[in-house]
C-alpha cells in the first residue's frame, strides 16, 4: 500500500472507484475498472468506469465528461494502471498524456504483455506516478482476470453435488436430485457469472444437460455461459445442448491445459466445470483448479458413485489441502467454497 504517498482525497477517490469498477461486467475478455478525477482542491469533478471489451476504458470514459481545462494538471484515481497499447480502444496512457493531467495514482499493476508499462509511460512524460494503492482490495476485485492474465488461461471453477458421504449418485446411477432447490438455484446464478461452463462428452451423452443459466421460473438469465464439450466422442445432432443461445465449443481431445488455452484464445476468462466425476478429478488431480463449490445435501447413499475418483492421491502424503473460504447454509444443502493450496504456493 501506497498511502503515505498519497491524499487522504486521493484514498478516498480509490475506495470510490472500486465501488464504480463493480457497476462493470465482471464476466468477459476486459477487466472491471473505476476511474475518479479530482481537481486541485481533492474535489471530484467526473468518475468513469469500463463497460466491457469495446466500450471507453475508466479513464477515457471519466475524460470524455471534462473540459480541457478541467482535465489540465487533473488527478486521476484509477484501479488499474492506464494500459500502454492499442487494443479495441486506444491507449489509456497517451490519452492522459494528451490530456496533460497533473498526477495519476493508480491501485494494481496491469499484468498484461501488451496492456502494461503505463506507468513508466506517463512518467516518461513528466507526470507524477503512484501506484499500490489500495492495491490489495482491486487484486481480490480482479482475482479472475488477474489469474488469467497471469497465467494464460481461463480461472477454473469446479462444482460438484453430493451426499454428506461423497456420492454424485445412488448405486443405480440416479442423481435427479440430490441437492435442494436453493442449491440449484444458487447454481444457476453461479452458472450465468462465468464465461463459459465446461462439461465432458460422456455427461451430454448421460445426461443431455441445456448447460443454460436459467432463473426458477426458467427464464434464462441476461448473461449465459458458452457450453463447451471436452472429449471425443461425437454428440447427437438432436442433444439438447444445440437448443443453447450461444454456439457451443466442442474440443475433441482431452487434454485441459490446451482446452484451457484455446478457451483463452476464444476470449473466455472464467469457466465452471460442471462436468461429473472424471472431469472434475482430471481439472483438479492437474492443479487446474482454482476455487471449488462443494454442495453438500444432508443424505447417505453408499455405494460407489463417488463424487470425485482419481486425484493422483496415492498416499496421505500427497493429499491436496483446501482453503475454505466459506460455509453457508442452503436450505438443508451446505455450500462449501474452496481453493486447493497449491504445494510450494
Ligand atoms: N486501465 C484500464 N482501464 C480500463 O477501463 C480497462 N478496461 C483496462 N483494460 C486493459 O486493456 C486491455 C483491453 O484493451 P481494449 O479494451 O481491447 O482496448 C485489458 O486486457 C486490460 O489490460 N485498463
Amino acid at each position: 500500500m501506497n498511502e503515505l504517498d498519497t491524499t487522504q482525497a486521493e484514498q478516498a477517490a480509490m475506495r470510490r472507484a472500486i465501488v464504480l469498477a463493480g457497476n462493470g461486467p465482471h464476466y468477459g475478455v476486459n477487466p472491471q475498472v473505476g476511474c475518479v478525477v479530482l481537481d486541485a482542491e481533492g474535489t471530484t469533478i467526473a468518475e468513469g468506469w469500463h463497460r466491457g471489451a469495446g466500450t471507453a476504458h475508466a479513464e477515457v470514459d471519466a475524460l470524455s465528461q471534462l473540459t480541457p481545462e478541467q482535465a489540465q494538471g487533473s488527478t486521476f484515481v484509477v484501479t488499474l494502471e492506464p494500459c500502454n497499447h492499442t487494443g479495441r480502444t486506444g491507449p489509456c496512457a497517451q490519452a492522459l498524456i494528451e490530456a496533460g493531467v497533473g498526477r495519476v495514482v493508480y491501485a494494481a499493476t496491469d499484468p498484461g504483455h501488451a496492456s502494461s508499462g503505463g506507468a513508466q509511460r506517463l512518467r516518461d512524460a513528466g507526470i507524477k506516478v503512484v501506484g499500490g494503492l489500495l492495491e490489495d482490495e482491486v487484486e481480490e476485485l480482479l482475482e479472475e482476470w488477474m489469474l488469467a492474465a497471469r497465467l494464460h488461461r481461463p480461472h477454473v471453477t469446479v462444482k460438484w453435488a453430493s451426499s454428506f458421504d461423497g456420492r454424485a449418485a445412488a448405486t443405480d446411477g440416479t442423481s435427479q436430485w440430490i441437492s435442494g432447490p436453493q442449491s440449484r438455484e444458487r447454481v444457476h446464478v453461479q452458472r450465468s457469472a462465468a464465461d463459459a461452463i465446461v462439461v465432458g462428452t460422456g455427461t451430454v451423452l448421460a445426461d443431455n444437460p441445456s448447460l443454460t443459466a436459467r432463473t426458477t421460473s426458467g427464464d434464462l438469465h441476461d448473461h449465459q455461459p458458452i457450453p463447451v464439450i471436452i472429449g471425443k466422442r461425437q454428440i447427437p445432432g438432436d442433444a439438447q445442448i444445440h437448443q443453447h443461445p450461444l454456439e457451443p465449443l466442442v474440443i475433441g481431445h482431452n487434454d485441459l491445459h490446451a482446452a484451457l488455452s484455446e478457451m483463452f484464445d476464444q476470449g473466455i476468462r472464467t469457466v465452471y466445470v460442471e462436468g461429473g466425476p472424471t472431469l472434475a478429478s482430471a481439472f483438479i488431480a492437474q492443479g487446474l483448479a482454482d476455487r471449488l463449490y462443494i454442495f453438500q445435501a444432508p443424505v447417505l447413499l453408499g455405494g460407489d458413485k463417488l463424487a470425485l475418483g482419481d486425484l493422483g492421491v496415492s498416499t496421505l502424503s500427497e493429499r491436496i489441502d483446501l482453503e475454505v473460504s466459506s460455509v453457508e447454509n442452503l436450505g438443508d444443502d451446505i455450500l462449501i467454497t474452496a481453493k486447493p493450496i497449491r504445494k510450494g504456493a
